[in-house]
């Protein structure tokens, strides 16, 4: 499913002379790549949310392919939540259009049964017991999966006639993320579905977030505030600041094309168009920059070497205006 260019594994550690060297048959990757539309999960066009004279989300446009978990991160208030109450159908859009499973979010109730949602407050019914709360899921989802509701009840212990407003924080978002899987979902959104859970749950309701999606056709999109959490599990990334998408793909091509160079000291200005530069630090004598090429463009006076994918998305967190505009 996934594509990686076999040039990108190389990067830094093939060099040629010449400055600003372009290897010969270098292929570009698309920052946009077209995703034929029925393997697209969610699909956003210019859109945007605004609350009075403050603009939520701004112009984003994004394809999300199906089959993916895929990361939601951003500093606290970027847009992320926004994002997915939109995707959802929670909210209306002040501009633009988004398309979820191929319709309107929320148009109707075959739309509504395509796709799951745990809001960042994980909402139960206090006065419900975790037996009621099954059988109201039962009743609204046409393919709930009663089988995997109990069983997964049972693994995390929860005494069926236990009322939700007795459960910690935690069993909470525990039984509202067994509603939403039980549902079979062709998509699942989560709005930081882990926060309330103890690192051993987190750990297990990961594995079982990449089981399902493996065995089940089933899409995620999840907000985490954890880069660590996203490493394990997510092979599609999106980095949402200050109400704008900064960066959005394939994980593994985003770690093939972007690198950290260290140079001796220059002007990130005087770099090849080629090259956008991401972040830069200077000392007196050398320049440390991170930055993204789609093609192998170095100097033989450069180091090379990759980056991880907590600098990657910190690099993009840290920009309030992106450095290659703001130097160009
Ligand atoms: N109902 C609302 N009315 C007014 N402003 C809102 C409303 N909901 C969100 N906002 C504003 O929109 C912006 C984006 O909020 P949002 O909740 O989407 O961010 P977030 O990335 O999910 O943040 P966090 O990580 O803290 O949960 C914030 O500035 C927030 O104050």
């Amino acid at each position: 499913m996934r594509r990686i260019s076999r040039k990108y594994d190389r990067f830094g550690a093939n060099r040629t002379s010449g400055r600003w060297a372009r290897r010969a048959g270098a292929r570009t990757v698309n920052r946009m790549p077209l995703i034929p539309e029925k393997n697209t999960v969610l699909r956003a066009r210019g859109l945007g949310k605004r609350y009075r004279r403050r603009w939520a989300l701004a112009d984003c446009t994004l394809d999300i392919p199906a089959g993916r978990v895929v990361g939601l991160v951003g500093p606290n208030g970027a847009g992320k939540s926004t994002l997915l109450g939109l995707a959802a159908g929670l909210l209306t859009p002040t501009s633009g259009t988004v398309e979820v499973c191929g319709g309107r979010p929320g148009a109707d109730r075959a739309q509504l049964a395509r796709v799951g949602f745990v809001a960042q407050n994980t909402p139960t019914y206090a006065r419900l017991s975790v037996a009621d709360h099954l059988r109201l899921g039962a009743k609204l989802s046409p393919g709930w999966d009663a089988r995997l509701a109990r069983e997964r009840i049972r693994r995390l212990g929860l005494r069926p006639d236990q009322q939700a407003g007795s459960l910690s924080g935690g069993q909470r978002a525990q039984l509202a993320l067994t509603i939403a899987i039980a549902k079979r979902p062709e998509l699942l959104i989560l709005d930081e579905p882990v926060a309330a859970l103890d690192p051993l749950a987190r750990r297990d309701f990961l594995q079982d977030l990449s089981e399902a999606t493996a065995e089940q056709e089933l899409s995620v999109v999840h907000s985490s505030h954890l880069v660590s959490d996203v490493e394990r599990v997510c092979d599609h990334l999106i980095v949402l600041v200050a109400s704008r998408v900064r960066l959005a793909g394939d994980v593994r091509e985003l770690l093939a094309t972007h690198r950290l160079l260290t140079t001796p000291r220059l002007d990130p200005g005087t770099l090849p168009a080629s090259l956008q530069v991401v972040s830069a630090h200077h000392t007196d004598r050398q320049t440390t920059m991170l930055v993204r090429s789609d093609s192998e463009v170095y100097d033989p006076a450069w180091t090379a070497g990759p980056v991880g994918l907590e600098d990657l998305v910190l690099a993009y967190m840290g920009q309030s205006v992106p450095v290659a505009e703001a130097h160009r």
